[in-house]
């Protein structure tokens, strides 16, 4: 009931120990609070935050329009929710070193576990896109060491992320990944891999946990987490695939809307009210306060059946 019972620092640690070369430990993306305790309640290891899905949550494009404000707010709504470790896509760090550093506190009192920071000149685009404009080495060091002091719990993972695979070809992403460490990096994003044997030359490469980005439609293939874990990768993310998932829903749902003039096709494949009200835990508040929840679902009510609002529950 109400938030995490899970303390930041409990997160951090958890996500530290979890983050081993090979484990492929997988960090399902979420932009609501909402659906953080099913990522949790399907077993998964970590919630992922996407820079890219507050953007267009936002109704923006991803190229660096979203301020730290607008990021930490909504981040630490569902790192709240949860208590699964929380990882949020700082994006270029919001400003030079000195805010880089800011952020870090920003993310940190917000109860993240971590974030990453990329090279990217800002305006930033997406990794999966063309034509991305890159900071040189030290601007990109000093992004990351700033991160690293900034940082007041030792435990809150400062991840850097390389975009310079597409630009200049993976030796370079490579070299750069290996300056990012010894910067005080503590994990390595290598963004846009062309296949398997390019995630398996940057974890040999660095002595730190490497994340491999499932994203669809983008320059990698979608690897099966096997097939990650076989080449040494930590961390696996799915940074957009529940808003595609939602948005290609609502989309189909609309349509049907549109041409029946009733949602009634579409009812069976949305979520009943009964387990929407589960995820927000109407019965556990009811126990803390009776007068809370009144509403009890029928049997009948609990699957998923066209044409079968009851009547208890316009009383809600
Ligand atoms: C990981 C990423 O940075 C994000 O913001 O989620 C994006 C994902 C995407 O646009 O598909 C990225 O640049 O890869
Ligand atoms: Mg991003």
């Amino acid at each position: 009931m109400l938030y995490s019972t899970t303390t930041p620092q409990q997160k951090r640690r958890a996500l530290r120990e979890m983050l081993v070369p090979g484990a492929a430990r997988q960090f399902p993306g979420t932009f609501t609070p909402l659906s953080a305790p099913l990522i949790e309640e399907k077993g998964f290891d970590g919630i992922y935050i996407s820079g890219a899905v507050l953007a267009n949550e936002l109704g923006l494009p991803d190229v660096g329009l979203t301020t730290l404000t607008e990021i930490t707010q909504r981040a630490g709504q569902i790192a709240r929710a949860t208590d699964l470790p929380a990882l949020v896509d700082a994006d270029t760090g919001f400003g030079e070193p000195m805010n880089v550093a800011r952020t870090v506190q920003e993310l940190e009192d917000a109860g993240l576990a971590g974030c990453h920071i990329e090279d990217q000149f800002n305006p930033k685009r997406c990794g999966h896109l063309d034509g991305k404009n890159m900071v040189d080495l030290q601007t990109a060091t000093q992004r990351i060491a700033a991160a690293a002091q900034g940082r007041r719990d030792e435990d809150f993972l400062i991840m850097a992320r390389t975009d310079l695979r597409a630009v200049e070809g993976l030796d370079a992403a490579v070299d750069r990944a290996k300056a990012l460490v010894d910067a005080g990096a503590d994990a390595i994003f290598p963004e846009a891999m062309k296949d398997l044997g390019e995630f398996a030359t940057v974890c040999d490469a660095v002595d730190v946990p490497v994340l491999a980005n499932m994203t669809e439609f983008g320059k990698s293939a979608l690897f099966t987490r096997e097939q990650l874990a076989s080449v040494g990768v930590a961390m696996v993310i799915y940074p957009v695939t529940s808003l595609r998932s939602a948005m290609g829903a609502i989309e189909r749902t609309l349509d049907t809307l549109s041409a029946d003039g009733t949602q009634e096709a579409a009812v069976s494949q949305m979520m009943t009210r009964a387990r929407l009200y589960e995820l927000v835990d109407y019965a556990g508040y009811n126990s803390f306060d009776a007068g809370i929840f009144n509403f009890e679902v029928p049997e009948m009510h609990r699957r998923n059946e066209p044409n079968t609002r009851p009547e208890e529950v316009t009383d809600v």
